[in-house]
C-alpha cells in the first residue's frame, strides 16, 4: 500500500469525453459486457481501470454506460455536489418495478423528506428494542440446525435471516397460516430474484412474471395487517413505520408504509446473509480468529445488549474485513439527469453509471496485500480504511448511504455471537467459493462448512 493518497486530477482543464469502448471490449450483442461481469467482476474492473482510467466506458443491455473506478471517481458521484446523479431511474432498471418507491429509489427533495421520517426508525432506542427481538428469533431459527460435515451455511443463513425478518419486520403474522407465510416468503424471493431476469416484462413463467405476481401478494398481505399496525404501537419495523413522525409532524401515508416495508425487507435480507456467510467462510479458514472471536462471545451472556455487541472488538474487525473482501452490494448505480464532470471526464445527461465499490476495496494503492484476509488492517494502529475517504464504502456514501448500516451490524453480530457460543466450524483453507455474480454475489454451492457443536 502506498502511504500517500493519489493526486487528484486537474479538473480545471476542458473536460474530456468518456473514452470510446474498444472493439475487443464490446462483448456480445444486446447483453454487452454483462456476461463478462458475471464471470469475473474484479477482472473486468481491473481491465477497464488499466485501459481507460477512472471513468471507463461500459456496455450493458443495449446501452452505453460509464463505469466509475477508484475512490476519487466513486466519491464524486456519491457526494453528488451538482445533483446530476439520480438513483430512481438507475436502480429501477436493475431491480425492476418491484421495489418501486423504496427509499433508495426516490431522489432529491422527496428523498430528503422520506429519509427524515425513516431516520426515526433507526435511532438508538429503536435499535435496542429490535436487538431484544433479534435474540429469540435467532435462537428459534437456529433450533433446527444440526452438526454436519457439509452444512450448507449460506442457504441456512438465508433462511435464518428470512425467519428473523418475519418477526422483526412483521412482528409475526398471527392470523396467517404457515402455508400462507411460505407463499409470502416465496413472493418476496421472486421479487428479489427479478434483478437477474433477462426478459424484463410481465411475461408468464419468467423471473419478472413471477415478481409481478409476488409484489401483488406482498402488497395485499401488508395491506391486510395495516389497520392493526396503525391501531397499536409495537416494536416491529412495520408498526414503527406506521407511527414514526418528524418534529414537524411529517408521517408516512399507507402507501408509503407498504412501499418502504417491501424495500426494507429486500435491503436487509441478502446483504446481511452475504456478510454473515462470508464471515463464516473466513473464520472457518482462520481458526485463530475464530477462537479469538469466540472468547469475546463467551464473555457475554446469551442475549447481549447493543452496547455489549458493540464491544465485540474482534468480531467487528472480521465483519469489516468481510464487507471489504466481498461487498454485498459490489456496484451502486446512478443515472445522470444533467451533464456533469467526474475526474475531468464529461458524462452526458441520460447516462447510466455504475460505481465499482468492490474494485476500490481491492486496490493496492489503498490496501496492503488487498486479497488477503487481514482484519487487523482495520485496527486503530493501522486504519487502512482511512487511506482515502472513500476507500471502504460497503454501505455507499452521500445522502443515500445505507440507513440500516448500524442495524445490519447488530443483526450480523447477534447471529455470529450465538453461532460462536454454540458451534465450531471449519472450511478447507484452499476453498474458493464459486460465486454467482448476476445479482448480489453469493456462493453457488451454498458454502459447505463442517459444523460441530461445542
Ligand atoms: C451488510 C448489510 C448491508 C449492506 C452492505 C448495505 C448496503 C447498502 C448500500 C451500498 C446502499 C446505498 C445504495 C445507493 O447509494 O444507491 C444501501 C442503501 C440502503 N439500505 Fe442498506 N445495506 C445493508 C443492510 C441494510 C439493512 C439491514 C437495512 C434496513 C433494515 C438497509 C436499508 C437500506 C435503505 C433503506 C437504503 C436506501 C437509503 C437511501 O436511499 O436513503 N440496508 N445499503
Amino acid at each position: 500500500m502506498t502511504a500517500e493518497v493519489r493526486e487528484p486530477r486537474d479538473n480545471r482543464s476542458a473536460p474530456r469525453p468518456i473514452p470510446t469502448l474498444r472493439r475487443d471490449d464490446r462483448g456480445l450483442p444486446f447483453v454487452g459486457q454483462l456476461l463478462e461481469y458475471a464471470k469475473d467482476p474484479v477482472g473486468l474492473y481491473r481491465h477497464h481501470w488499466e485501459r481507460y482510467g477512472p471513468v471507463a466506458p461500459f456496455r450493458t443491455v443495449g446501452r452505453d454506460a460509464a463505469m466509475l473506478l477508484g475512490p476519487d471517481a466513486c466519491g464524486e458521484a456519491l457526494q453528488n455536489k451538482d445533483k446530476a446523479f439520480a438513483n430512481g431511474p438507475a436502480w429501477s432498471q436493475l431491480v425492476g418495478p418491484f421495489f418501486n418507491r423504496g427509499l433508495m429509489l426516490i431522489d432529491f427533495d422527496e428523498h430528503h423528506g422520506h429519509r427524515r421520517i425513516m431516520q426515526e426508525a433507526f435511532v438508538r432506542p429503536r435499535l435496542e428494542a429490535y436487538t431484544r427481538r433479534l435474540h429469540p428469533a435467532i435462537e428459534q431459527g437456529m433450533a433446527t440446525w444440526t452438526a454436519d460435515e457439509e452444512f450448507p451455511a449460506h442457504w441456512r443463513l438465508k433462511q435464518l435471516t428470512l425467519d428473523i425478518a418475519a418477526d422483526l419486520f412483521m412482528g409475526g403474522a398471527r392470523d396467517t397460516s404457515q402455508a400462507e407465510m411460505d407463499r409470502v416468503n416465496r413472493s418476496f424471493i421472486a421479487c428479489v430474484q427479478a434483478a437477474a431476469g433477462i426478459i424484463r416484462a410481465n411475461v408468464p413463467f419468467t423471473r419478472w412474471g413471477r415478481a409481478y405476481r409476488g409484489r401483488g401478494v406482498l402488497e395485499s398481505f401488508l395491506r391486510h395487517y395495516l389497520p392493526a399496525k396503525r391501531a397499536t404501537q409495537t416494536d416491529d419495523i412495520f408498526s414503527v413505520l406506521c407511527h414514526i413522525e418528524t418534529d414537524d409532524g411529517d408521517r408516512f401515508g399507507d402507501d408509503d408504509v407498504i412501499n418502504h416495508m417491501v424495500f426494507l425487507m429486500m435491503a436487509a435480507h441478502d446483504t446481511s446473509t452475504i456478510t454473515t456467510s462470508t464471515m463464516l467462510q473466513y473464520l472457518g479458514q482462520h481458526p485463530v480468529w475464530q477462537e479469538r472471536c469466540r472468547t469475546e462471545a463467551l464473555a457475554l451472556g446469551p442475549a447481549p445488549s447493543v452496547a455489549e455487541l458493540e464491544g465485540l472488538v474482534s468480531l467487528d474487525l472480521v465483519m469489516r474485513e468481510a464487507l471489504r473482501l466481498r461487498a454485498p452490494v459490489p456496484v451502486v448505480v446512478r443515472h445522470t439527469v444533467k451533464e456533469t464532470v467526474v475526474q475531468g471526464v464529461r458524462i452526458p445527461e441520460d447516462t447510466g453509471v455504475a460505481l465499482g465499490i468492490q474494485f476500490t476495496h481491492l486496490m493496492e494503492d489503498y490496501w496492503t496485500n488487498p486479497t488477503a484476509f487481514d482484519p487487523e488492517r482495520f485496527s486503530p494502529e493501522r486504519r487502512e480504511d482511512r487511506s482515502h475517504r472513500f476507500a471502504w464504502e460497503p454501505f455507499g456514501g452521500g445522502v443515500h448511504k445505507c440507513i440500516g448500516m448500524y442495524f445490519a451490524g447488530l443483526e450480523v453480530k447477534a447471529i455470529m455471537h450465538r453461532l460462536l457460543r454454540e458451534y465450531h466450524w471449519s472450511v478447507d483453507p484452499g476453498y474458493v467459493p464459486p460465486m454467482d455474480n448476476h445479482s448480489l454475489p453469493f456462493p453457488k454451492d451454498g458454502l459447505p462448512i463442517t459444523l460441530t457443536r461445542n
